[in-house]
């Protein structure tokens, strides 16, 4: 039961001070049956009437503080519990390495961040209602016993039925709850791709037909996994109605027949009985929101478990990396895992040195591995084999984070950030210097570190990006076809004004380009095949 674990493990929900109020509660809900049972055998007697009228009213009473109680505390609680998870995922999120959250995928954290926590948070009140109704059940179980043996044992044996055929049944409902998690998460995924790609879509009637029938395709597939739960749970609920309805027949119609100390109890054990449905029907009806969020807890842990620990970790030493003088990548590959088991495509062994403030072109075709080999260098991919060094010290998995912060990169399919997140000070010289450099400076400004406009042409949009990424003062710079979308004015104005202007502030540049008029102006030009590199030319200037 990964829900209740979870709700007594991370909420304190569950504890004695959970269960002393939730029997409490119980104990006036039956209090309140025995007493009117009770005082419905004595209404001729005025005095009891009076007493058992008091004990009506404390009974209520208690139930009222109780019941209240435990169903805020357990709500605060859950709703905190869900907080914490939310944190906690999100930063596991961002803690995750590349390559494990993108194999993990967008729609299965959407879903377990914003579903999967609002069905914990739906279900706590539930949760309580149900152990608080099998709580009761247990009390008005204990009730009977005092009133007759077999009124008890009739209606024990058909409670623990009622258990077993549910229980029975349960192995078969998570599988379902399960595959709908994962067929819902299809959905997200079809949807994502009808809304990032809205434009493609609106292109062609074509496209947008098919997505549509595999979006319909997928939602009927999971309404027939809910219909299919539903189905069962209707089918628990119904049952456990009739067989209450059948055990209350039986206590009036059959055991009177064979028991005659049973005939002065019965109007009592018959009410009793009675009410017995209400809990059980609470509980039964329970069952599915229990079931999804079992599911919903389950779900969330395995995620939790796949973005790996957010432990503290060998403690970071910001800024060790940033006197470096040299680069060396030695005997260094990174493999791709490829569907199928076959082995994927593979950059290196590859040794280069890159010392400070060099500018490094990086050429070479479609797929040759480019971008496979920038990520690698810059420690978004972990090395396969091989190391990198930063002036003779291996970076390890603990410098991963200094290492990269060395690096500020522009890849091909960027992501533009409105909000110049994680820059301290802007250099406000500096940013007025970028937005002349780069002609933004009627269309765009930066206010509050944040870019007043973002709405622009895709080579706009670059220059921004650029914009944000020099203000970021690292002291290497990586540029993925950067210029590819550029008009060529800005073209050219990005390898003969830009790129020195870095050089000038002694900024390594790392660009990967296929413009070759602009070749020469590199120090190093490495170029890539099938995942080799080859040193093309080392400008002499860096030959000493
Ligand atoms: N996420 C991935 N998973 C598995 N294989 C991949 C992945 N990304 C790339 N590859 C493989 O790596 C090869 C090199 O891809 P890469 O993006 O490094 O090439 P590139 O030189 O940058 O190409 P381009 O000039 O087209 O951008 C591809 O041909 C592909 O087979």
């Amino acid at each position: 039961m990964k829900v209740l674990d979870l709700f007594r493990r991370e909420a304190g929900v569950g504890g004695l001070r959970f269960l002393v109020l939730a029997a409490l509660s119980g104990l006036s809900n039956a209090g309140v049956l025995a007493i009117i049972n009770v005082a419905a055998a004595n209404v001729q007697d005025k005095a009891d009437n009076f007493r058992n009228l008091v004990l009506f009213g404390l009974a209520i009473a208690l139930f009222v503080v109780t019941q209240r109680t435990l169903m805020i505390e357990v709500c605060e609680k859950v709703e905190r519990l869900i907080d914490r998870m939310r944190t906690r995922l999100v930063e596991r999120a961002r803690r995750a390495e590349y390559l494990d959250l993108d194999e993990v995928g967008r729609a299965e954290i959407y879903a377990c961040l914003t579903r999967e926590t609002q069905i914990l948070s739906q279900a706590a009140p539930n949760i309580v209602i149900a152990v608080q109704s099998a709580i009761l059940v247990g009390f008005t179980l204990l009730y009977m016993a005092a009133l007759s043996e077999t009124a008890f044992l009739l209606s024990a044996g058909f409670t623990l039925l009622g258990a077993m055929i549910h229980l029975s049944r349960s192995g078969e409902v998570k599988r379902q709850l399960r595959a709908a998690f994962e067929r819902e998460n299809a959905l997200i995924e079809g949807l994502s791709d009808m809304l990032d790609g809205f434009k493609e879509v609106k292109m062609s009637t074509d496209r947008s037909d098919a997505i549509a029938r595999r979006i319909a395709r997928i939602s009927a597939e999971v309404t027939r996994m809910r219909i299919g739960t539903q189905t069962a749970y209707a089918t628990d609920f119904v049952t456990s109605q009739v067989t209450f309805f059948i055990l209350t027949g039986i206590m009036v119609f059959v055991v009177p027949n064979v028991s005659q100390a049973y005939i002065e109890v019965v109007v009592m054990t018959t009410t009793a009985s009675l009410f017995l449905i209400g809990p059980v029907s609470n509980v039964v009806g329970s069952l599915p929101i229990f079931a999804n969020a079992n599911a919903a807890a389950e779900n969330i842990t395995r995620l939790e478990a796949r973005l790996g620990s957010v432990g503290a970790g060998p403690a970071a030493v910001a800024g060790r990396f940033a006197g470096f003088r040299r680069i060396v990548l030695d005997r260094a590959t990174f493999s791709h895992h490829a569907a199928g088991g076959e082995s994927g495509f593979r950059v290196g062994p590859v040794d280069l040195t890159v010392e400070r403030g060099v500018t490094l072109f990086l050429t070479g075709g479609n797929g040759s591995g480019k971008t496979t080999f920038i990520r690698l260098l810059i420690g978004l991919y972990p090395a396969s084999s091989g190391v990198i060094r930063v002036d003779g010290a291996p970076v390890t998995a603990a410098a991963l984070a200094d290492y990269r912060n060395l690096f500020s990169v522009i890849f091909s399919d960027n992501h533009l950030f409105a909000e110049l997140y994680g820059i301290q000070e802007i250099d406000a010289a500096l940013a007025d210097e970028l937005f002349a450099l780069l002609e933004m400076q009627h269309k765009s400004k930066l206010e509050d570190g944040r870019f007043t406009v973002t709405k622009l042409s895709g080579g706009q949009r670059k220059r921004l990006a650029l914009i944000g990424s020099l203000l970021e003062k690292r002291p290497i710079c990586v540029f993925d076809e950067w210029a590819a979308d550029q008009d060529p004015h800005f073209r050219e104005k990005f390898y003969r004004v830009v790129l020195p202007f870095l050089k000038d502030r002694g900024i390594t540049v790392l660009a990967i380009t296929h413009d070759d008029a602009y070749f020469d102006l590199a120090d190093i030009h490495v170029d890539m095949k099938n995942g080799g590199l080859n040193v093309v030319r080392t400008a002499s200037a860096m030959a000493e």
